[in-house]
């Protein structure tokens, strides 16, 4: 599989939103959620549990997170969100009031964020996607460990919390070493640490790239099909970094 590495991901991203690219942030961070949500309801469809918990970190990754949110109220789910840093740029604020419209809880402490784990049928993880840094700081730490402790399943978005977009999970001992999500969505394009993915179910959410563009990236497009956002895609396969 053809995986985006860091520089290229860097680079096709800053290509996207170039004035000649023509995308904005909010574009993509729309379809990124929408993608995100449509995997959801390919692994856990509604009549396998509504009770979706969100927990979404303080980048762009929990505005994925935020968008999905969204899209799965209208999918029939009932999702509660835990975003214990907001972020005040306009984006998130505006995705924050959408979600009020529709009276979407946002959990305040971390004894509601405990509490509706233990209730959740599937846990999307939005903390952090490819620019994190370790170690996971607090509140995160506590989130991120609480999840992992729950044995719930959980659908990672582009990456898996406290995992290096090239290097993986961390080493043995550290928070995160041991965190494999049951399922994973990669955003654009798969980045090299799917290698360590050894859950049950891998999709891509990138249906927007033009031809060009991924061409010009080396990218194969994957089997979209009728009007899915998102392609499954093997797991466990070797992994070539572009
Ligand atoms: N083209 C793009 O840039 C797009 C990115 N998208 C999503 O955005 C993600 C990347 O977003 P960002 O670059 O905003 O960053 P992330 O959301 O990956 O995380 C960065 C944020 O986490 C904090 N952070 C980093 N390391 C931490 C640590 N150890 N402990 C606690 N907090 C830490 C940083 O202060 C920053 O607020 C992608 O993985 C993808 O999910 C999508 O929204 C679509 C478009
Ligand atoms: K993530």
């Amino acid at each position: 599989m053809q995986t985006l590495g860091a520089k290229s991901a860097a680079d096709l991203d800053k290509e996207l939103m170039s004035e000649d690219g023509g995308f904005t942030i909010d574009q993509l961070m729309e379809l990124a959620g929408l993608s995100v949500a449509e995997a959801v309801y390919k692994v856990h469809p509604p009549s396998k549990g509504k009770n979706v918990l969100i927990t979404a970190g303080p980048g762009n990754n929990g505005g994925d997170g935020l968008v999905c949110a969204r899209h799965l109220h209208h999918f029939g789910y009932t999702p509660r969100i835990y975003y214990p840093k907001p972020t005040k740029a306009a984006i998130f604020t505006g995705l924050q009031k959408q979600l009020n419209h529709l009276h979407i809880p946002f959990l305040t402490s971390l004894e509601e964020f405990t509490s509706a784990l233990a209730s959740s049928d599937l846990v999307i993880d939005a903390l952090f996607g490819f620019s994190f840094k370790p170690p996971v700081r607090a509140p995160f730490d506590t989130v991120l460990s609480a999840i992992i402790d729950s044995k719930k399943p959980v659908l990672a978005v582009d990456i898996p919390s406290s995992w290096d977009v090239e290097g993986g999970p961390p080493e043995q001992g550290q928070l995160g070493s041991e965190f494999m999500p049951t399922y994973l969505i990669s955003l654009t394009a798969a980045k090299p640490c799917v290698q360590w993915f050894k859950g049950e179910r891998h999709f891509i959410g990138g249906r927007f790239l033009s031809a060009d563009v991924a061409g010009k990236y080396g990218l194969d497009v994957p089997p979209y099909e009728g009007v899915d956002q998102i392609a499954e895609v093997p797991v466990d396969v070797s992994v070539e970094k572009l």
